[in-house]
């Protein structure tokens, strides 16, 4: 069973109310949400359950759109509140290492599943599981999602999480990406409007 382990409060440079960094005991990983004030204590939480890119969310990789929707979400529950499930799960859980080899192949003209099929590891090793259980711990099972990405929400919903209503995050294409997210709605049906 996933408890609540501790509770910490960081101020975080352009949030006007802090959020709580709030960890876990029940799984291996250090997941961790990030639970910012609601103005509307009543309303359905809004949450995003975001998975680990230390290229795009740390150093602004431009390879694919990780940082721009970390960063949305962050101004977004700074203003409104929300919750951030940041979930330690690298490269779509295959781990930063075999990501840049899977960056290697895709430079070669691979796509992005493809590239970890290439290197013998599944296209997405992600279980969202842990979210669920982290909102559960939390007193959570009815939330607004922001994602384009139908297998989180169609998972939340299988581990026992009602989602209300989906919500898409911005389009965030550049030049260096394109092919990165074309993928993602060719192969994973991601609902991004390209
Ligand atoms: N293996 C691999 N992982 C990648 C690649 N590009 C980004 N990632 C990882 O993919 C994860 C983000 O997944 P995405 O499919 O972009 O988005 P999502 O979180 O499933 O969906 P959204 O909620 O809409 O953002 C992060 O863990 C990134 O590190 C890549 O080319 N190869
Ligand atoms: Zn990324």
């Amino acid at each position: 069973m996933v408890t609540i382990k501790n509770r910490v409060v960081i101020p975080l440079e352009g949030a006007a109310r802090p959020p709580e960094f709030i960890t876990f005991s029940g799984f291996a990983e250090e997941h961790i949400a990030i639970v910012f004030p609601a103005l509307a204590p009543d309303a359905t939480p809004l949450v995003r359950v975001h998975s680990e890119c230390l290229t795009g969310d740390v150093f602004g990789s431009q390879l694919c759109d990780c940082g721009p929707q970390l960063h949305e979400a962050i101004d977004v529950f700074s203003r409104e509140g929300g919750i951030l499930l940041y979930l330690r799960q690298e490269g779509r859980g295959i781990g930063l290492y075999a990501k840049l080899s899977a960056y290697a192949l895709q430079k070669q003209g691979l796509d992005t599943f493809e590239a970890n099929r290439h290197l013998n590891l599944p296209e997405d090793a992600r279980s969202f599981e842990p979210a669920a259980q982290m909102l559960k711990a939390l007193g959570i099972t009815r939330i607004r999602l922001l994602t384009n990405n139908p297998d989180k929400t169609g998972q939340l919903e299988q581990y026992g999480i009602e989602v209300e209503s989906t919500i898409p995050t911005g389009v965030y294409l550049n030049p260096n990406n394109r092919n990165y997210l074309e993928a993602k709605v060719r192969v994973k049906k991601h609902t991004i409007p390209l």
